[in-house]
């Protein structure tokens, strides 16, 4: 079983940091033609997939857009899924979850269970609950050869307030403690390229602001930081060396909207242009 992240490490070097989002917003289907409906989701997601293969090495379907379909939209996001891990992308499902940690085991085997009907590669998952509650699933991806990508720093404007709280009992943010507790983690694992435990941090806010390092060296298991906010949000990658510092490393350029707007025939091109555009300021 090879690890995540030296999985990762390989997309890596094949196809580079970008990592296309696969959003099907109702009016991006309008957009391309297909019908607001489960159809018109999986449609939309086998198309991204088609069209990222051989471009990205990487791409984030967001759940929730499936979920409001109900039944048929999960069934649309399995074949999406399953096709995106044929074509060899590494698929990371944006579906945020977190819960006490008896229950967010379901969730891990769910997204990470080798053979789940709703398998991936990795998942996002929300620390609300305390990084301590996401410990079992840490542990279960790793084992399977997963990862899983916590919120620490996200890219909205409004989510400052909790995570640049500071902790009573050290003098730090939420969203740095959380960082310090996944780069702890994955120290403890065996070594690999990268960690299996990776963060979000938004392309849109500055990690110092937060207490986060942004110059420690990554040596092994470096930490894998899943970055969205670029495009849409206004976040450039001209930028993401002095925004990342040297959690560039294991950057993952993560951008939906901005690329998705080109429609289904001008997509293969959205993608390799923004793909080169990323590596020209990798530096
Ligand atoms: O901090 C976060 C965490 C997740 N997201 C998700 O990423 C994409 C961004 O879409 P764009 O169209 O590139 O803005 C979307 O699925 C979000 O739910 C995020 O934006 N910020």
């Amino acid at each position: 079983m090879i690890a995540f992240g030296d999985r990762l490490g390989l997309a890596f070097d094949r196809f580079g940091h970008l990592c296309v989002g696969i959003d099907p917003h109702s009016w991006l289907l309008a957009k391309w033609g297909l019908d607001d409906s489960p159809t018109g989701a999986r449609e939309f997601g086998l198309r991204v997939v088609d069209a990222a293969h051989g471009l990205a090495g990487i791409v984030k379907p967001q759940v929730s857009f499936f979920e409001r379909h109900g039944s048929a939209g999960f069934a649309a996001l399995e074949r999406v899924l399953a096709e995106a891990r044929s074509a060899g992308l590494v698929v990371i499902a944006d579906a945020k979850r977190g819960d006490i940690g008896s229950t967010l085991d379901a969730y891990g085997e769910a997204w990470l269970r080798p053979r789940s009907p709703l398998e991936a590669d990795a998942v996002t998952l929300s620390p609300y609950l305390g990084v301590g509650s996401l410990r079992g699933t840490l542990a279960y991806a790793a084992e399977n050869g997963k990862g899983v990508f916590v919120l620490a720093a996200t890219s909205n404007p409004e989510a400052a307030r909790v995570q640049l709280a500071r902790l009573p009992e050290a003098d730090t943010t939420v969203a740095a403690d959380v960082i310090d507790q996944l780069t702890a983690w994955n120290a403890g694992q065996e070594p690999a390229r990268f960690g299996s435990a990776g963060a979000v941090i938004g392309a849109t806010i500055d990690p110092r602001t937060f207490g986060i390092d942004i110059d420690a060296d990554q040596p092994h298991n470096a930490l894998p930081v899943l970055a969205p906010g670029f495009g849409h949000q206004g976040a450039d990658v001209a930028d993401q060396r002095r925004i990342f510092g040297s959690l560039s490393t294991g950057l993952i350029v993560s951008e939906s909207r901005s690329i998705l707007e080109a429609g289904p025939d001008g997509l293969a091109d959205a993608i390799s242009r923004r793909s080169e555009e990323v590596e020209k300021h990798r530096g």
